[in-house]
Parts: C-alpha cells; sequence; structure tokens
C-alpha cells in the first residue's frame, strides 16, 4: 500500500529519474521528478514535499560535488523542514560526511539497491515527520504565547449570576457548548462577553485544547489576513520567520473574534471564505491547511441593524449565529448586583488585605445606579474605593465621587429631557469620550476606565471621532 509522503527528485540523467519514480511510485503517494536544479525553488513553494533526492553534480562530468552542496544550502534555507538525500555516482566517505555537515539527513551511491534506496528514502520520512512535528510545535508554541500575552485579562474570574436573565444565558450556554456550533455574543461593552466565551469553551468537549482569542476592532486591515491564517516568511517586509495564525492556533479548540461588528466589509468576505471553506492559507503561501475550530463571535453592535445599513454581509452573519446568546445590561438585571458587588468586594479586599463590608442603604444606592459600563464598569469602582476607604466599611462616597453620574441615581434614571440638546447617541458617546479624556489630562488609560471601556475600545473610539 501507498504511503502518504511526497518526494521530489533531482538529477540530470533521465533514466535515474524514471528508475527512481518507478520505484518510488510503488511507495509514495507523490513523486515528482525534474532534471534541473532551478526548478526546486518553485517546486517547493507550490507543493508540499517533504524529501528531496537530490543529485551532486548536475555539469557534465563533474564529479567535485559542489552543486550538490550548493543546492542543498538553498532548500534549507528556503524550507529547513525539507529532508534532503543526497546521491552521486562517486561515492566517497569524505563528500558523505561533508554532506551530512552540511545538513544533508544521508548520502546514496549510485547506482542503488533498490532495497538501500528505499530504506534510506523511509529513514528520511521519518526524520521529515519528525522535523515538522517540531517546527509546528515550535512555532505553536510561539503564537500561543504571543496570544496570551495580547490576551486583555489579567486575571479570569467567575462568571457570575442570579438573575433569571442570567440562569437563561448559563443554560444557553450549556446547551451549545456541547455543540460545534457556531455562537454570536451579544452585549454592551462590560456585560461579559468574553466570559461567556470562556464558559462556553470551558463547557465544551474541546475544552483541553486552546481557547484562542482576537479582538477584531484592533487589528488594522493590513495585518488581518496574517494575524488570522498566518504568513510565509518573507511573504511582506516583516515577515521574518513563518508564523502560525490564530485558525491553526485553535485547531481542536476555540476560536473567538471579539468585536466582529467593527471587521470592514473586504475583511469580512476573507473570513467567510475561511469559515465556509474550514481551510485557510498562510499569507505568501500556496497550501491551504484544515482548520477544525468552534467558532464563537461577539459584538456590541446590533449586527442586523448593521446588515440593513449594509456595513455587516448577511451570508456572514448567517454563518456566525447559529445560536446568539444576548447578555443583557447590569441595569436590566438589578439581582445580580448585590452578588457581583459582594464578589469583588471579597476579590480586592483579598488582594489589598483590607477587611471591609458594605452597608444595606449604599447597597440599594448601587443597585440603583444605572451602570452604563455594566460589569467591568463595576468591578473598577469596588476596587477603587476597596483602594480608597478609610474604615472597615466600604466608603460608597469613594466608588460614587469617582463616577459622576452614580453621585445621584434617582436623578439619572429620572433625567430631564431638557438636559440634551440631542438624542443623537453618536454625538453623546463623542462629548462623553471626549470630557473623560480632558478629566483625566489626556490619560488614556484612565478615561478608558471611567467610561467603562477596553483600551482597545477607547482607541476606536477615539480614531472614529478623530479626537
Ligand atoms: N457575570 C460576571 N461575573 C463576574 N464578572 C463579570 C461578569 N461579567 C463581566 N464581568 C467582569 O467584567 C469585566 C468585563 O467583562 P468582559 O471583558 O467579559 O466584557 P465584554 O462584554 O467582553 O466587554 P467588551 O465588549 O468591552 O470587550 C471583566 O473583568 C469580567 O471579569
Amino acid at each position: 500500500m501507498k504511503q502518504a509522503g511526497s518526494i521530489l527528485v533531482v538529477d540530470d540523467n533521465p533514466d535515474i529519474l524514471i528508475a527512481a519514480r518507478l520505484l518510488l511510485k510503488q511507495h509514495y503517494q507523490v513523486v515528482k521528478t525534474t532534471d534541473n536544479p532551478f526548478d526546486i525553488e518553485g517546486i517547493i513553494k507550490s507543493h508540499t514535499i517533504e524529501v528531496i533526492l537530490l543529485d551532486m553534480n548536475f555539469t557534465q562530468d563533474a564529479i567535485s560535488g559542489k552543486e550538490g552542496f550548493y543546492w542543498l544550502k538553498k532548500i534549507i534555507a528556503q524550507d529547513p523542514r525539507i529532508v534532503v538525500l543526497l546521491m552521486t555516482a562517486y561515492s566517497d566517505i569524505q563528500l558523505a560526511v561533508d554532506a551530512i555537515k552540511a545538513g544533508a539527513s544521508d548520502f546514496i551511491a549510485k547506482p542503488w539497491q533498490n532495497e538501500q534506496l528505499l530504506g534510506a528514502v523511509t529513514a528520511a520520512f521519518a526524520h521529515a515527520q519528525d522535523k515538522q512535528k517540531v517546527d509546528k510545535l515550535t512555532r505553536q508554541t510561539q503564537g500561543l504565547n504571543q496570544a496570551l500575552s495580547q490576551s486583555k485579562k489579567s486575571a479570569t474570574f467567575d462568571f457570575l449570576g442570579q438573575s433569571a436573565a442570567m440562569q437563561q444565558v448559563f443554560s444557553t450556554i450549556q446547551k451549545a457548548a456541547q455543540t460545534d456550533a457556531n455562537i454570536l455574543i451579544c452585549g454592551e461593552s462590560g456585560t461579559g462577553k468574553e466570559l461567556a466565551a470562556q464558559a462556553i469553551h470551558q463547557a465544551s468537549l474541546r475544552h483541553e485544547n486552546p481557547l484562542i482569542s482576537l479582538d477584531m476592532g484592533a487589528i488594522s486591515g493590513n495585518i488581518f489576513e496574517s494575524e488570522l491564517f498566518g504568513h510565509k516568511k518573507g511573504a511582506f517586509t516583516d515577515a521574518k520567520t513563518d508564523k502560525v495564525g490564530r485558525f491553526e492556533l485553535a485547531h481542536g479548540g476555540s476560536l473567538f473574534l471579539d468585536e466582529l461588528g467593527n471587521l470592514p466589509l473586504a475583511q469580512q468576505a476573507t473570513l467567510l471564505a475561511a469559515l465556509q471553506n474550514r481551510q485557510v492559507t498562510p499569507v505568501g503561501g500556496t497550501k491551504p491547511i484544515d482548520v477544525d475550530i468552534r467558532l464563537i463571535c461577539a459584538t456590541n453592535d446590533n449586527l442586523t441593524d448593521a446588515v440593513n445599513e449594509e456595513r455587516f454581509r448577511q451570508d456572514l452573519l448567517y454563518r456566525i449565529n447559529t445560536i446568539e446568546i444576548r447578555i443583557p445590561p447590569l441595569r436590566e438585571r438589578i439581582d445580580d448586583i448585590p452578588l457581583l458587588v459582594n464578589y469583588y468586594l471579597k476579590h480586592y479586599a483579598q488582594k489589598y488585605k483590607r477587611e471591609l463590608s458594605i452597608n444595606a442603604s449604599d447597597m440599594d444606592a448601587l443597585c440603583q445606579y444605572p451602570w452604563p459600563g455594566n460589569v467591568r464598569e463595576l468591578a473598577h469602582a469596588i476596587e477603587r474605593a476597596v483602594i480608597l476607604s478609610d474604615a472597615d466599611t466600604l466608603d460608597i462616597g469613594t466608588v460614587v465621587g469617582q463616577t459622576p453620574k452614580l453621585e445621584s441615581p434617582q436623578a439619572n434614571t429620572s433625567q430631564s429631557t431638557t438636559e440634551y440638546d440631542t438624542f443623537d447617541l453618536e454625538i453623546l458617546e463623542r462629548r462623553a469620550v471626549h470630557a473623560a479624556l480632558k478629566h483625566y489630562q489626556g490619560n488614556v488609560s484612565h478615561a478608558a476606565k471611567a467610561l467603562g471601556l477596553t483600551r482597545g475600545a477607547m482607541y476606536r473610539r477615539l480614531e472614529k471621532y478623530d479626537l
């Protein structure tokens, strides 16, 4: 039976090529031959070649083996995963030693015995597989380390909720997680979409494989494909080495694409093609790679509106939203606020070595506050209060003092319409971003925190509003 494997035979003698082909074809699925070593580069680029059987001498009557060394080095420079077996009619021990020192895996004398050649080729394929495994592991480790270092969270919190709305979310997560269905998580910023994605992955059969995240709003157009699909060394100026893309890193696991609503239309088409084919081709590569991923997307945009406004492709929406999970804003699930306040109070009291509690009236005040930045704002407010409180009881004033709208929650809910000269959310958002920046004297991190935004989301708004 033929084995999977592809070999290229390079020799200027057509009889050798025919003999090698006839023999190797019986054992390996792909056998390519060429009598011109200048073809090697193109063949490697367009085909997966694992082993090359390379002649040492191409110019007639040449016996020094120098040409063989020249092409050997070129092959190794182009793709160090390829295993090269050198052959020459003028076998001598010194040449063999030099060839192996220069990176060849073995050396065969012509004319060969069929068994001898097959034995050497079998060993070369085993060597090639080991090299590929090591290379892939190295690149995956690099990619995983990079993905982890870019992950926006330093600590992961429990995904909590006692409200009926959150119980419903948990129940959907449990059911959907067992399948491979694509899941779209919708909700305002800070509602816990990323935590939900983690919960889905953890409850899925893929939980032993990685969950790879990518914030689509934070990657610019020209690195989009390279981030998602990877790239080959030399594909563009900065591509100094091969890079494994997020799809490939997530193989066997889950891929979480955050802030999907921000993706430009051209890139939506590229993403759709990859999802439909379940294959990706690294930038500068020619060979598609099969990927087995569970896709989880998140957005704080209304994608149905985005489709109507022709900002988002309908076919992409249908592909990603097999199951849609909406995480309600915190103001719609007031029952969760005491649970979250107590959880974060305990967490930050431990972290800052404080013993603090909260009194009932302060808890009520926190329950009435609309939390526009949702749970993220709540967690930050509690952290601030823990740091700034003097007594043993959480000083609500320290939470209130830094969160302007918290000063009078009642006034906020019954806000008079005459205070607004417009209801255009974009204009109001621009003003809020501008005011926060001004308040924090241009400190983007502080302004983002006060607005309940991630730094990435803040930067996108700065760009959007030209601030
Ligand atoms: N139900 C929850 N229980 C505990 N912590 C939560 C919950 N929801 C959100 N958080 C906390 O709030 C913060 C923001 O959560 P997360 O990043 O998941 O929100 P998001 O919806 O993805 O935000 P964005 O749209 O801005 O990316 C995190 O620190 C997270 O731990």
